[in-house]
């Protein structure tokens, strides 16, 4: 395993040690959030009894698969604890999300946590966001509009592909819009500028929301808690 590989690993078993008998979990999407749901998985076998809701059909084919019992928001209404990776953390701790096109579903699974942890290797953090391309996803209809409504606000957009070539199609059946703005200095006033367009449906802006980051190196692992 390489260094990243290590550093997502333990970074993601550390946010592991969170999760309590009982407890409702979200399970993220992404290279880190595997080693989360393999390390839950090796527990539930262990007789941890926790039930979970996944941020993408990719998550709940890997939670299944591990025998990590799913519910859905017609089971509860608010989860203990969240747990995902990230693609950005500014200094700030506003995130970047999407990279692997599930932030509408880990916004809202996110945002139904009472603690979302962030789990990330030590390549992620920047001062400012906008080194990665800022994921928006956005409706298919009329989406040639809204995507000169965003360049309007002042990127270069880019309708994310699959690597035959075919439009990248989310779990919401939506496209993404890969934005290229920059550095991102106030992320909640671009966050309201694309969210006021009509046709978009979220953005991989995620502010205000991290409970704990979580970071590895590969060597070591450091936990800040950005709202204490
Ligand atoms: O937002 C995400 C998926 O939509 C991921 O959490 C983000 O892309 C980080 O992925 P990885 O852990 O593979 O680096």
């Amino acid at each position: 395993m390489d260094k990243i590989a290590q550093a997502k690993k333990m970074a993601a078993e550390r946010a592991v040690d969170f999760v309590e008998d009982g407890m409702t979990i979200g399970l993220g999407t992404g290279s880190t959030s595997y080693f989360a749901i393999q390390r839950l998985g090796e527990r539930v076998a262990e007789g941890l009894r926790i039930r979970a809701i996944g941020t993408s059909k990719r998550t709940e084919e890997l939670a299944q698969a591990v025998h990590i019992p799913l519910i859905t928001f017609s089971d509860v209404k608010e989860l203990d604890l969240a747990i995902d990776g990230a693609d950005e953390v500014a200094h700030d701790y506003s995130l970047t999300k999407g990279g692997g096109g599930a932030l509408l579903r880990e916004k809202l699974v996110a945002s139904a946590a009472r603690r979302f942890l962030v789990i990330v290797d030590h390549t992620k953090r920047v001062h400012h966001l906008g080194k990665f391309l800022l994921p928006v996803e956005v409706v298919p209809f009329a989406w040639e509009l809204t995507h000169y409504r965003i360049e309007q606000l002042g990127c270069r957009a880019t309708r994310r592909r699959q690597d035959n070539g075919e439009p990248f199609i989310t779990d919401n059946h939506n496209y993404i819009l890969d934005c290229d703005f920059g550095e991102i200095v106030d992320p909640p006033l671009l966050h309201n500028a694309l969210k006021a367009l009509p046709g978009v449906v979220e953005t991989g802006l995620f502010i205000d929301m991290a409970y704990a980051v979580i970071e590895s190196d590969g060597e070591h692992v450091t936990v800040e808690y950005p709202k204490s």
